[in-house]
């Protein structure tokens, strides 16, 4: 189905139509993971995400067959204010280099057994500088949403996004500093590795770009202050809330944008776990925020959906455990 959406606010109202997690399902499963062979609770948190799992694909004995992860690309115009410690054409040459198969989440994703896509947004034309202007007009976001939207393969069974986009540390501070208030120096990271001359203008250039874009509702904070690629990760997840898809949220960006679903619409976000915890400073904030916590804490901060990719074949062993194990009467092992 092509998106059908062509405002900011049609976006909104699909997402907030979308449906919920089947109860049955996660009764049943429930039911299942209690008569499996190993002392009550004993897999810990591998049971609880099983059992979410087992409800958003609607049957009590699921499995994962088909993860998709899919990397989206764009190009910010707030790099001009010299935010990131790499220079812009960085993202095209990554963009190359996923292509070709040489980066991180290649790897990762061949490893955790998911498919790989990779979608450029426009990276001839950076979004506008955010403290001079909406880094987007509606018509850019909507049209990055629906990039997102159309990118999830109907079959996909679970979905990981990320985004490579230099400069979009920057743009995510400022997303997360619009929506949840607090100061600018609250939400700036190192990203890159800017040093500590970065790291105070990085806070300026977000002070100025939410003060610029005060008053803003979520949706429209994704336009002023994000990027094209974030959009395009908020739009996925939207997509993948509407086919009942479950989701691994990667680090601090893309749990940036989809905070702006989250704080559109109360409960978007029920559909998706978060895969770790970034280095980057404020990520940690933003989850707590959404009331997620991370499966993983590896000190990563790269993005590309690379944290949510290494969760992948954490959330495949829960659901291996409670498709696959044997109940206590299969088994002929003695319950209490
Ligand atoms: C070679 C390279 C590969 C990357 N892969 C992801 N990022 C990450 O770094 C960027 C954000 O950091 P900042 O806001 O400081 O620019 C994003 O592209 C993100 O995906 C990369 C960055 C670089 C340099
Ligand atoms: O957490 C992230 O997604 C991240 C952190 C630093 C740089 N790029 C991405």
């Amino acid at each position: 189905m092509a998106a059908e959406f062509s405002t900011l606010e049609a976006f909104r109202k699909v997402l907030a139509e979308a449906p919920g997690t089947d109860q049955d399902a996660v009764q049943q499963a429930e039911e299942r993971n209690g008569q499996l062979t190993k002392p009550p609770g004993a897999l810990g948190r591998l049971e609880d995400m099983a059992i979410w799992y087992a409800g958003w694909r609607g049957t009590a004995r699921p499995e994962i067959a088909s993860p998709q992860v899919i990397v989206f690309a764009g190009n910010h115009g707030v790099t001009a204010q010299g935010v990131s410690a790499f220079p812009a054409e960085v993202t095209e040459q990554m963009v190359l280099n996923f292509q070709h198969g040489g980066a991180a989440i290649n790897q990762l994703s061949r490893a955790a057994g998911a498919t790989l896509d990779v979608h450029a947004l426009s990276l001839e034309t950076p979004t506008a500088d955010f403290t001079h202007a909406p880094a987007m007009s509606e018509k850019e976001v909507v049209a990055a949403l629906a990039t997102g939207w159309n990118a999830v393969k109907a079959d996909t069974d679970l979905l990981v996004v990320g985004e490579m986009g230099i400069g979009n540390t920057t743009s995510a501070a400022a997303i997360a500093h619009a929506l949840y208030g607090g100061a600018a120096d609250d939400w700036v990271g190192r990203g890159t590795g800017v040093d500590d001359a970065g790291l105070a203008n990085k806070a300026r250039v977000v002070r100025e770009g939410v003060a610029l874009h005060e008053g803003a509702d979520a949706l429209n904070v994704l336009r002023c202050l994000g990027g094209r690629e974030l959009a395009a990760m908020a739009g996925a997840i939207g997509r993948a809330r509407y086919l009942r898809i479950p989701v691994i949220l990667d680090g601090f960006i893309c749990s940036a944008a989809a905070a702006t679903l989250a704080e559109a619409v109360p409960g978007a976000l029920d559909h998706a776990i978060a895969g770790h915890a970034s280095a980057e400073a404020a990520h940690g904030a933003v989850l707590d925020r959404l009331g997620k916590e991370p499966l993983l804490s590896l000190n990563m901060r790269l993005g590309e959906a690379s944290g949510g990719a290494v969760a992948i074949n954490v959330l495949k062993a829960a659901v291996a455990c409670h498709s696959g194990m044997a109940t206590f009467a299969e088994a002929g092992v003695s319950d209490v």
